[in-house]
């Protein structure tokens, strides 16, 4: 998978320089390349925002700089990329989102700062490649820096080759055909006897079943506790297919 990022803060991606991203770089398996967009800046100051129309808070992203570096970087011949656009406004990222966008062959991320970006940008890049906006999540971030690096890490470990045991990443809690989207409960490693705490003995035991059972009434013990209405869920998904059945 190529990905392309368009940011003002390039160093904000030093660490896709590290672990297993920085490792699968290596490998070949992600080709990561960061853009400044202070390069498609045609003013002395490289300037990148001005106030916005219609009056209201903050600065606004100008579209000349961004239209640019979307033409220079997405622009080539052949299949375009998909164009990733974190911001508040965005439709909610979720591994299921991540399970599709890990499909692509190449991914474009505009990091937005100040209030956003001209939404010029996005009607003008709509015209020749498809755009998704996505929110990570129900908070206020200063830019799309962080949200990049979310997007980019979720959707990156689930490239083959990525993660050292491709199981791992079957079993995440929100993974298709996982348990059935419930959290993970407890994980436990050596020494057994830590700090007067033992390691539940079920695991010791070797007997695998138990071990199934037991990890998985944790499971429905942490979510019932952290996301009950994930259970909620999980109870309305069963009835429909016990419904249909019938
Ligand atoms: N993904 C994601 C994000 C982001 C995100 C993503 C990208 C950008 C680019 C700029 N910002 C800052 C910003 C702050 C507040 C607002 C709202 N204002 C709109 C105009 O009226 C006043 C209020 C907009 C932009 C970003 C934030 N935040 N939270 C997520 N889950």
């Amino acid at each position: 998978m190529r990905i392309d990022i368009i940011t003002i803060f390039p160093d904000y991606f030093a660490p896709l320089e590290l672990s297993l991203i920085g490792k699968a770089r290596a490998a070949g398996i992600l080709d990561i390349r960061l853009h400044d967009l202070r390069s498609w800046t045609r003013d002395r100051h490289n300037t990148v925002d001005d106030t916005p129309y219609g009056g209201g808070p903050g600065m606004v992203m100008k579209p000349q700089p961004w239209g640019e570096a979307l033409d220079a970087v997405a622009g080539g011949a052949g299949a375009p990329p998909r164009l990733v656009l974190p911001t508040p406004s965005g439709t909610p990222f979720t591994q299921e989102r991540a399970k599709r966008l890990s499909d692509e062959p190449w991914l474009v991320f505009a990091c937005g700062r100040y209030e956003g970006i001209d939404a010029r940008v996005v009607a003008d890049a709509e015209r020749r490649m498809p755009v998704e906006e996505l929110s990570i999540g129900d908070y206020v971030l200063a830019g799309g820096e962080s949200a990049t690096l979310v997007i980019v890490e979720t959707v990156s470990r689930l490239l083959p080759g990525v993660l050292g045991n491709a199981e791992s990443a079957v079993q995440d809690s929100f993974a298709a055909g996982a348990m059935e989207h419930l959290l993970e409960g407890p994980v436990y490693t050596k020494p057994a006897h830590w700090r007067d705490q033992e390691v539940p003995p079920v695991l010791l035991s070797g007997d695998h079943g138990a071990v199934d059972r037991w990890r998985r009434h944790e499971a429905l013990r942490k979510t019932a506790r952290n996301r009950p209405e994930l259970l909620r869920e999980l109870a309305a998904r069963r009835l429909h297919e016990l419904e249909r059945s019938d």
